[in-house]
């Protein structure tokens, strides 16, 4: 269970619905992967629209989202400024009737960093307006600070670009962010590429984590899907089992108490008691 926003969400995977080969390959994905929250973009919902006329195409896709049964996280996936991100995230309000919302101002063309600039101060209006945000950022402390002190109860930084399936590029700022904010639910977003990577940021002490390309972009996304519910699962539990630390000499795994002696000295007493093997 993780606590978002006063809600109790069962699976800690947040999964994205964009760029499934089909809408049946997108519910089996989610079915299979047990998610209780998908993410949507409404804006590129609707630019589908606008592109090949069919008016029903945003609505059909809208419906099928809402028939999954899962918890809509819309995002405002695709927005460069603050006023197209808070007029989307209205839009979503009332086409999902949900006051959650990924907020993503996106900063730089070819990494799709997030402007954080632009985030905090659409965060700060958003929160003003009775949303719950969930800010995709980078992993940057005095950025997450700032979202904080705008009204968010939970961060997102990334772990890599969006779609680069890089994994965790550095593990040490995701560690640090994490023992900034102990109490506030962190969910890592984006460049997760892999189940390994989904569980070794689990295993940092991550809430949840939201991913996409790596299940959509999958030759088989519906397993792909189960087989990051699992890993998230796993990671979790692992962080729970307190993991070793690494450490620098080997130290033997098998005690050396009692064990056998293969080849006694020939002067050495019978008395000493120690095994012959
Ligand atoms: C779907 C969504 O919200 C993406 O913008 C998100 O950040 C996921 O990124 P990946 O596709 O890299 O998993």
């Amino acid at each position: 269970m993780v606590s978002l926003y006063g809600t109790e969400i069962a699976s800690r995977l947040l999964l994205g619905t964009a760029r499934y080969p089909s809408p049946a390959i997108l519910e089996e994905a989610v079915r299979r992967s047990g998610t209780g929250i998908v993410t949507v973009s409404l804006r590129r919902e609707m630019a589908g629209v606008k592109k090949d006329g069919d008016r029903n195409r945003g609505g059909a896709f809208f419906e099928m989202i809402r028939a999954l049964g899962v918890r809509v996280l819309p995002n405002t996936a695709g927005c460069h400024s603050v006023q197209e991100a808070v007029l989307t995230a209205k839009m979503a309000r009332e086409v999902f009737s949900t006051d959650w919302i990924k907020l993503e101002v996106i900063g730089h063309h070819d990494s799709l960093q997030p402007d954080v600039f632009a985030l905090v101060e659409a965060a700060r209006i958003l929160v003003s307006e009775g949303f719950k945000v969930f800010p995709y950022t980078t992993e940057d402390l005095v950025v997450g600070e700032k979202l904080l002190a705008a009204g968010c109860k939970v961060l997102m930084p990334w772990c890599a670009p969006i779609g680069s399936a890089m994994g965790p590029v550095n593990p040490a700022a995701l560690r640090a962010y994490r023992a900034a904010f102990p109490e506030v639910p962190l969910i890592v977003d984006a460049g997760i590429g892999r189940p390994s990577h989904a569980t070794a940021v689990m295993e940092l002490g991550y809430d949840a984590v939201l991913l996409n390309t790596a299940v959509s972009g999958a030759g088989d996304p519906a397993a792909m899907a189960e087989a990051f519910g699992q890993a998230i699962a796993a990671g979790r539990m692992a962080y729970l089992a307190d993991p070793l630390s690494p450490r620098d000499m080997a130290v033997p795994s098998t005690p050396v108490i009692g064990k056998a002696v293969f080849d006694l000295p020939p002067d050495l007493p019978a008395s000493t008691g120690r095994a012959v093997a």
